[in-house]
């Protein structure tokens, strides 16, 4: 069942065209990955979905709903969050704390936003680093706080982006652990990520961009073995390299 669906979402910038009538769906409990190379138009759509750039054109809604460049804190409202590649964690308050205002904030009580606090601290290995200030967490730790705040009300769609970039491997063990198991609870994700082996691991379907359009969609092994998409990440990288799919991942 879709849960989210994209239709002819246009943006441009200048003569540039970063988003060219795209459609696709988002299906209710699936991780989807949108994958293409470089400046294919992947965040300016994750912009446009979460609310942070108006659609010059096209429409997104939810189970019906209208939600076209409704505004963030409207669409957070409704359960759509979105994760940036850049953290945004309130970096002089305790990693704790950080996760007890989001809660608070998401209209839990005190009590039960501490109680869930404290188990994602848990879950998400940040135990010894939870009196903090999260300005001193390493980037992994802020980007699992991060989780753990989008994640201490569960959201109707979570969107990530890159949010296993530039992150330890252990790290980015403890976030697909994360991941896997909210997806097991039902959770629906967008997912943007260069990480090929890590899309093919995580991601049931996805939907592949390159220069603002969708070039293929379907299962992800399909995907990635498309002609298009080969050539659109040969013409980024170099040719001879074949390995979208299938290095070992971390
Ligand atoms: N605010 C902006 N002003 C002008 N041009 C922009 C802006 N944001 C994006 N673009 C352009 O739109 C196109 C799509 O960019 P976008 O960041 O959405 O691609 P992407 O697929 O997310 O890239 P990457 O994988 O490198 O993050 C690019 O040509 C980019 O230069």
């Amino acid at each position: 069942m879709s849960l989210l669906t994209i239709r002819n979402l246009s943006k441009a910038f200048g003569g540039v065209a970063a988003v060219n009538d795209v459609s696709f769906e988002v299906r209710q409990g699936e991780i989807l990955g949108l994958i293409g190379p470089n400046g294919s138009g992947k965040t300016t759509v994750l912009n446009m979905l979460s609310g942070f750039l108006p659609a010059d054109a096209g429409q997104v809604t939810m189970q019906d709903r209208d939600i076209t460049s409704m505004r963030p804190d409207k669409l957070a409202q409704q359960g759509v969050l979105r994760m940036f590649q850049m953290t945004r964690v309130f970096t002089r308050t305790s990693a704790l704390d950080n996760l007890l205002t989001a809660g608070m904030a998401r209209g839990l009580a005190e009590a039960e936003a501490m109680k869930r606090a404290q188990s994602l601290i848990e879950e998400l290995t940040l135990g010894p680093v939870q009196h903090l200030d999260a300005g001193q967490l390493s980037g992994g730790q802020r980007k699992l706080l991060e989780f753990g705040m989008c994640f201490i009300e569960p959201p109707v769609i979570a969107m990530l982006d890159e949010p296993f970039a530039a992150v330890h491997p252990v790290m980015r063990e403890v976030m697909a652990k994360f991941i896997r198991a909210r997806h097991e609870q039902g959770a629906t994700f967008l997912l943007v990520s260069h990480d090929m082996p890590v899309v093919v691991d995580l991601c049931d379907r996805a939907v592949c961009m390159n220069a603002g359009k969708v070039i293929a969609s379907g299962a992800t092994r399909d995907v990635l073995s498309n002609h298009d998409v080969i050539e659109a990440y040969l013409g980024e990288t170099h040719a001879g390299d074949e390995s979208l799919a299938y290095g070992d991942h971390a």
